[in-house]
């Protein structure tokens, strides 16, 4: 479980986020969304623990999130940060050789699905590519938590279709818990159990999507737009 307690982070004079608490339950999908600025990369990074919160506490697991839950959570950043000389292929290598935990037979498996090519350099690859790349890299790990930033930012729609295509067939749900955030509501809608919207460093609401769907009868793009007028 995923566990935020009154939590804080401000970068030297810009308060992030304001006293957030939450819990995520294992099993789930759950994205986290809200405007430019409102603190999602943010709260991804704290539970990654790249960052400390300056007040409150975050628990993964009953853990204290600090550099050593890597070893639970694969974080997948929203920057390109490959080594662009690599091939895909030597790029797996790396993690594999990174991440005890990588799973190379789900890794290849990805690869072929996403009909990525082996040999080509990461600097020659469409950015397309890259972002299926990521995604590989983020997935192939047997962690419990999978948190990913912006998985689908900057594509183009059929390439943001087939991510999400790929998401669903290669997320364990029975074994791995995924916190996403994304601008994309309506291509990922369809894959997340609750949302957690963010605003000004605030948690403005947690609502499963189907009560969304169902009660209020609005898709995430008007449930969000309507839930921050309010
Ligand atoms: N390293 C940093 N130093 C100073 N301020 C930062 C830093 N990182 C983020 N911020 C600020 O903290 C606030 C929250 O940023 P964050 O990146 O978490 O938002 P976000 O919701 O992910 O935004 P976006 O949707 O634009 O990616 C913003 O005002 C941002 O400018």
């Amino acid at each position: 479980m995923i566990q935020l307690e009154s939590v804080s982070k401000r970068y030297l004079t810009k308060k992030a986020l304001n006293g957030i608490s939450f819990q995520i339950e294992p099993g789930h999908i759950i994205g986290l969304i809200g405007s430019n600025g409102s603190g999602k990369s943010t709260t991804l990074k704290l539970i990654s623990g790249l960052i400390r919160p300056t007040r409150g506490t975050v628990l993964v697991d009953g853990e204290i999130a600090n550099r050593r839950i890597c070893s639970k959570v694969s974080y997948l950043s929203e920057l390109d940060s490959y080594y662009s000389f690599f091939t895909v292929k030597e790029t797996v290598d790396f993690y594999e050789q990174t991440f005890s935990d990588f799973n190379r037979k789900k890794a290849e498996e990805m690869l072929d699905f996403m009909k990525l090519d082996r040999n080509q350099k990461v600097k020659h690859l469409s950015k397309g590519n890259r972002g299926r790349l990521k995604i590989v890299a983020a997935l192939a790990r047997d962690v419990p938590y999978i948190l990913m930033d912006e998985p689908l930012s900057g594509l183009d729609p059929m390439v943001r279709q087939s991510i999400v295509r790929s998401l669903i067939s290669f997320i364990d749900l029975e074994k791995q818990t995924v916190v996403l955030t994304t601008h994309e509501l309506q291509e990922i809608e369809p894959l997340l159990d609750t949302v957690i919207l963010i605003k000004n460093g605030e948690i403005l609401d947690v609502k499963s999507v189907e009560e969304i769907r169902s009660t209020e009868n609005l898709s995430l793009v008007d449930w969000m737009v309507k839930e921050y007028g309010n």
